[in-house]
Protein backbone atom coordinates (compact mmCIF):
# COMPACT_ATOMS: atom_id res chain seq x y z
CA UNK A 1 0.00 0.00 0.00
CA UNK A 2 1.21 3.24 -0.64
CA UNK A 3 0.91 5.92 2.84
CA UNK A 4 1.44 8.80 0.94
CA UNK A 5 -1.22 11.28 -0.87
CA UNK A 6 -0.73 11.34 -4.98
CA UNK A 7 -1.48 14.57 -6.47
CA UNK A 8 -1.30 14.99 -10.31
CA UNK A 9 -0.27 17.97 -11.68
CA UNK A 10 -0.28 19.11 -15.64
CA UNK A 11 2.85 21.91 -16.61
CA UNK A 12 5.78 21.99 -18.34
CA UNK A 13 7.75 23.06 -15.24
CA UNK A 14 10.62 20.32 -14.82
CA UNK A 15 9.41 18.43 -11.33
CA UNK A 16 12.99 17.95 -10.47
CA UNK A 17 14.47 21.70 -10.92
CA UNK A 18 11.17 23.32 -10.99
CA UNK A 19 12.76 24.48 -14.29
CA UNK A 20 10.96 24.64 -18.52
CA UNK A 21 13.03 22.57 -19.96
CA UNK A 22 12.40 20.76 -23.57
CA UNK A 23 11.53 17.26 -23.66
CA UNK A 24 11.45 15.39 -26.90
CA UNK A 25 7.87 13.72 -27.69
CA UNK A 26 7.30 10.35 -26.57
CA UNK A 27 7.89 8.63 -30.19
CA UNK A 28 11.26 10.47 -30.38
CA UNK A 29 12.63 9.80 -27.17
CA UNK A 30 11.47 5.76 -27.42
CA UNK A 31 13.86 5.53 -31.01
CA UNK A 32 16.76 4.57 -28.53
CA UNK A 33 19.61 4.03 -30.54
CA UNK A 34 22.31 1.70 -28.55
CA UNK A 35 25.48 3.39 -29.85
CA UNK A 36 27.81 5.64 -27.28
CA UNK A 37 28.16 7.90 -29.85
CA UNK A 38 24.57 9.23 -29.55
CA UNK A 39 23.60 13.02 -29.28
CA UNK A 40 22.98 12.36 -25.46
CA UNK A 41 26.36 10.83 -24.81
CA UNK A 42 28.29 13.71 -26.16
CA UNK A 43 26.47 16.53 -24.66
CA UNK A 44 27.54 14.18 -21.73
CA UNK A 45 30.92 14.85 -21.60
CA UNK A 46 30.54 18.44 -21.87
CA UNK A 47 28.65 18.44 -18.41
CA UNK A 48 30.01 17.56 -14.78
CA UNK A 49 27.24 18.80 -12.59
CA UNK A 50 28.39 17.22 -8.83
CA UNK A 51 25.74 14.89 -7.69
CA UNK A 52 25.36 15.53 -3.95
CA UNK A 53 21.19 16.03 -3.27
CA UNK A 54 21.79 19.96 -2.13
CA UNK A 55 24.24 20.47 -5.05
CA UNK A 56 22.42 18.74 -7.39
CA UNK A 57 18.56 20.73 -7.89
CA UNK A 58 16.79 18.37 -5.64
CA UNK A 59 16.44 20.46 -2.71
CA UNK A 60 13.06 19.95 -0.57
CA UNK A 61 11.69 22.90 -1.30
CA UNK A 62 11.59 22.23 -5.06
CA UNK A 63 8.66 19.77 -5.41
CA UNK A 64 5.01 19.51 -3.67
CA UNK A 65 4.90 16.53 -0.74
CA UNK A 66 3.52 13.19 -2.26
CA UNK A 67 3.15 15.10 -5.59
CA UNK A 68 2.86 12.89 -8.97
CA UNK A 69 3.69 15.43 -11.66
CA UNK A 70 3.46 15.02 -15.29
CA UNK A 71 5.85 16.25 -17.76
CA UNK A 72 5.22 15.47 -21.11
CA UNK A 73 4.17 11.66 -20.74
CA UNK A 74 6.76 10.79 -17.49
CA UNK A 75 5.01 10.64 -14.50
CA UNK A 76 7.18 11.23 -11.39
CA UNK A 77 5.54 10.82 -7.60
CA UNK A 78 7.57 12.29 -5.20
CA UNK A 79 7.42 10.19 -1.44
CA UNK A 80 8.87 12.78 1.30
CA UNK A 81 10.79 10.45 4.21
CA UNK A 82 12.06 11.26 7.92
CA UNK A 83 14.37 13.59 7.98
CA UNK A 84 15.03 14.68 4.89
CA UNK A 85 14.95 12.25 2.91
CA UNK A 86 12.99 11.78 -0.26
CA UNK A 87 12.05 9.49 -3.48
CA UNK A 88 11.75 10.97 -6.80
CA UNK A 89 9.59 7.50 -8.45
CA UNK A 90 9.25 7.77 -12.50
CA UNK A 91 6.78 5.56 -13.64
CA UNK A 92 6.86 5.19 -16.68
CA UNK A 93 10.56 6.32 -17.42
CA UNK A 94 11.71 3.51 -20.42
CA UNK A 95 9.27 2.40 -22.38
CA UNK A 96 8.18 -1.51 -22.45
CA UNK A 97 10.29 -1.73 -25.72
CA UNK A 98 12.94 0.00 -24.68
CA UNK A 99 13.21 -1.77 -21.29
CA UNK A 100 13.28 -4.62 -23.11
CA UNK A 101 15.66 -4.15 -25.52
CA UNK A 102 18.38 -2.76 -22.80
CA UNK A 103 17.70 -6.12 -20.56
CA UNK A 104 19.04 -7.86 -23.79
CA UNK A 105 21.69 -5.61 -24.66
CA UNK A 106 23.27 -5.36 -20.86
CA UNK A 107 22.88 -9.31 -20.60
CA UNK A 108 25.28 -9.55 -23.54
CA UNK A 109 27.67 -6.21 -23.02
CA UNK A 110 27.65 -6.67 -19.15
CA UNK A 111 30.37 -9.20 -17.47
CA UNK A 112 28.27 -10.49 -14.84
CA UNK A 113 29.42 -12.88 -11.96
CA UNK A 114 28.53 -13.82 -8.74
CA UNK A 115 30.92 -11.89 -6.21
CA UNK A 116 32.09 -13.56 -2.80
CA UNK A 117 31.80 -10.43 0.07
CA UNK A 118 32.75 -10.66 3.46
CA UNK A 119 29.91 -10.05 6.26
CA UNK A 120 29.89 -10.72 9.57
CA UNK A 121 33.58 -12.32 9.60
CA UNK A 122 32.33 -15.09 7.11
CA UNK A 123 32.66 -15.16 3.15
CA UNK A 124 29.57 -15.44 1.53
CA UNK A 125 28.57 -15.57 -2.49
CA UNK A 126 26.27 -12.99 -3.14
CA UNK A 127 22.68 -14.45 -4.36
CA UNK A 128 22.61 -12.37 -7.52
CA UNK A 129 25.12 -11.28 -10.32
CA UNK A 130 26.70 -8.27 -10.66
CA UNK A 131 29.08 -5.66 -12.39
CA UNK A 132 30.97 -2.21 -11.59
CA UNK A 133 31.34 0.14 -14.43
CA UNK A 134 32.30 3.83 -14.57
CA UNK A 135 35.06 6.25 -15.30
CA UNK A 136 38.56 5.25 -15.20
CA UNK A 137 39.60 5.90 -11.10
CA UNK A 138 35.98 5.30 -10.05
CA UNK A 139 36.62 2.19 -7.52
CA UNK A 140 34.39 1.20 -5.45
CA UNK A 141 34.41 -1.05 -1.86
CA UNK A 142 31.38 -2.02 -0.06
CA UNK A 143 31.55 -5.48 1.96
CA UNK A 144 35.03 -6.15 2.30
CA UNK A 145 34.80 -6.05 -1.83
CA UNK A 146 36.86 -3.66 -3.87
CA UNK A 147 35.61 -3.26 -7.25
CA UNK A 148 38.11 -1.53 -10.28
CA UNK A 149 35.39 0.19 -12.99
CA UNK A 150 34.73 -2.07 -16.25
CA UNK A 151 34.53 0.44 -18.91
CA UNK A 152 30.77 2.19 -19.91
CA UNK A 153 29.63 0.04 -22.77
CA UNK A 154 27.40 1.45 -25.24
CA UNK A 155 24.08 0.39 -23.62
CA UNK A 156 25.00 1.87 -20.39
CA UNK A 157 26.11 4.72 -21.97
CA UNK A 158 23.00 5.41 -23.44
CA UNK A 159 21.34 4.41 -20.29
CA UNK A 160 23.49 6.84 -18.27
CA UNK A 161 22.57 9.41 -20.25
CA UNK A 162 18.99 9.26 -20.11
CA UNK A 163 18.75 8.71 -16.39
CA UNK A 164 21.56 12.22 -16.04
CA UNK A 165 17.98 14.42 -17.85
CA UNK A 166 16.03 13.18 -15.48
CA UNK A 167 17.68 13.31 -12.11
CA UNK A 168 19.69 16.06 -13.64
CA UNK A 169 23.16 15.40 -12.20
CA UNK A 170 25.67 13.56 -13.62
CA UNK A 171 26.98 9.76 -12.42
CA UNK A 172 30.47 8.39 -13.25
CA UNK A 173 29.57 4.51 -12.41
CA UNK A 174 26.85 2.16 -11.98
CA UNK A 175 26.50 -1.31 -10.35
CA UNK A 176 24.67 -3.53 -12.37
CA UNK A 177 22.66 -6.26 -10.05
CA UNK A 178 21.05 -9.46 -11.89
CA UNK A 179 18.64 -11.46 -10.38
CA UNK A 180 18.23 -14.88 -12.03
CA UNK A 181 14.74 -15.33 -10.70
CA UNK A 182 12.85 -14.80 -6.75
CA UNK A 183 15.09 -16.33 -5.49
CA UNK A 184 17.95 -14.00 -5.84
CA UNK A 185 17.64 -10.83 -3.97
CA UNK A 186 19.38 -8.51 -1.98
CA UNK A 187 19.92 -7.25 1.84
CA UNK A 188 18.88 -4.69 3.60
CA UNK A 189 22.06 -1.88 3.29
CA UNK A 190 22.45 1.45 2.61
CA UNK A 191 24.60 3.07 0.07
CA UNK A 192 26.54 5.21 2.33
CA UNK A 193 30.27 4.12 1.68
CA UNK A 194 32.38 7.41 2.05
CA UNK A 195 33.17 7.48 -1.57
CA UNK A 196 29.80 8.44 -2.28
CA UNK A 197 29.64 11.60 -0.17
CA UNK A 198 27.36 12.97 1.94
CA UNK A 199 23.70 12.55 0.60
CA UNK A 200 24.83 10.68 -2.77
CA UNK A 201 21.54 10.91 -5.21
CA UNK A 202 21.20 7.14 -6.01
CA UNK A 203 19.72 6.75 -9.64
CA UNK A 204 17.90 2.69 -9.73
CA UNK A 205 16.62 1.98 -13.01
CA UNK A 206 14.90 -1.55 -13.12
CA UNK A 207 14.25 -3.68 -15.92
CA UNK A 208 12.48 -7.42 -16.77
CA UNK A 209 10.64 -8.84 -13.80
CA UNK A 210 8.70 -6.42 -10.93
CA UNK A 211 10.23 -7.03 -7.36
CA UNK A 212 9.44 -5.35 -4.09
CA UNK A 213 11.87 -2.75 -2.76
CA UNK A 214 11.38 -1.94 0.50
CA UNK A 215 13.05 1.03 2.83
CA UNK A 216 12.72 0.97 6.56
CA UNK A 217 14.27 3.99 8.81
CA UNK A 218 17.29 2.75 11.12
CA UNK A 219 15.53 4.60 13.93
CA UNK A 220 12.25 2.76 13.84
CA UNK A 221 8.90 4.12 11.85
CA UNK A 222 6.78 3.47 8.86
CA UNK A 223 8.73 1.42 6.38
CA UNK A 224 7.97 2.20 2.62
CA UNK A 225 7.49 -0.14 -0.10
CA UNK A 226 7.62 0.10 -3.60
CA UNK A 227 7.11 -2.26 -6.47
CA UNK A 228 9.65 -1.84 -9.06
CA UNK A 229 8.60 -2.54 -12.26
CA UNK A 230 9.89 -2.95 -15.93
CA UNK A 231 11.34 0.46 -17.04
CA UNK A 232 10.70 2.46 -13.51
CA UNK A 233 13.63 4.85 -12.24
CA UNK A 234 13.83 5.43 -8.43
CA UNK A 235 15.86 8.07 -7.45
CA UNK A 236 16.98 8.26 -3.78
CA UNK A 237 17.97 11.86 -2.57
CA UNK A 238 18.35 13.87 0.68
CA UNK A 239 19.20 12.38 3.73
CA UNK A 240 17.95 8.69 2.56
CA UNK A 241 20.97 6.76 3.05
CA UNK A 242 21.48 8.04 6.21
CA UNK A 243 18.20 7.34 7.84
CA UNK A 244 17.07 4.75 6.01
CA UNK A 245 18.02 1.02 4.50
CA UNK A 246 17.00 -0.36 1.48
CA UNK A 247 16.43 -3.98 -0.22
CA UNK A 248 14.95 -6.73 -2.34
CA UNK A 249 13.40 -9.87 -0.58
CA UNK A 250 12.89 -12.96 -2.16
CA UNK A 251 9.96 -13.19 -4.26
CA UNK A 252 8.59 -16.73 -4.98
CA UNK A 253 7.67 -17.22 -9.02
CA UNK A 254 9.25 -13.99 -9.95
CA UNK A 255 11.47 -13.76 -13.18
CA UNK A 256 14.51 -12.29 -14.47
CA UNK A 257 15.29 -8.68 -13.26
CA UNK A 258 18.06 -6.33 -14.06
CA UNK A 259 18.97 -3.19 -11.83
CA UNK A 260 21.33 -0.34 -12.35
CA UNK A 261 22.04 2.02 -9.86
CA UNK A 262 23.51 4.74 -11.20
CA UNK A 263 26.21 6.62 -8.51
CA UNK A 264 28.79 9.15 -7.88
CA UNK A 265 31.99 8.53 -6.80
CA UNK A 266 33.67 11.48 -5.50
CA UNK A 267 36.96 12.95 -6.81
CA UNK A 268 37.40 11.36 -10.04
CA UNK A 269 38.43 13.15 -12.89
CA UNK A 270 35.77 13.45 -15.75
CA UNK A 271 37.99 11.84 -18.71
O1 LIG B 1 17.81 -3.98 -7.11
C1 LIG B 1 17.40 -2.97 -6.55
O2 LIG B 1 16.31 -2.47 -6.78
C2 LIG B 1 18.26 -2.31 -5.49
C3 LIG B 1 19.72 -2.29 -5.80
C4 LIG B 1 20.51 -1.62 -4.73
O3 LIG B 1 20.02 -1.25 -3.69
C5 LIG B 1 21.95 -1.41 -4.91
O4 LIG B 1 22.49 -1.75 -5.98
O5 LIG B 1 22.58 -0.87 -3.99
FE1 LIG C 1 21.42 0.02 -2.57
Amino acid sequence: MIPWRIRTVRGPRCPLTARRRVIGSRDRRSRLAWSASSRASRSLARRDRACSSSRAGLGRSRSRRGAALVEGRSRVTRVELQHGGFLLFHDPFLSPDEASAAFAALLVEVPLRQETIRLFGKSILQPRLSAWHGDPGASYTYSGLSLLPHPWTPALSVLRARVEEAAACTFNSVLVNHYRGGDDSMGKHSDDEPELGQDPVIASLSLGARRRFVLEPKKGGEKVTLELGEGNLLIMAGTTQHHYRHGVPKQAGRGARMNLTFRRICGVTRP
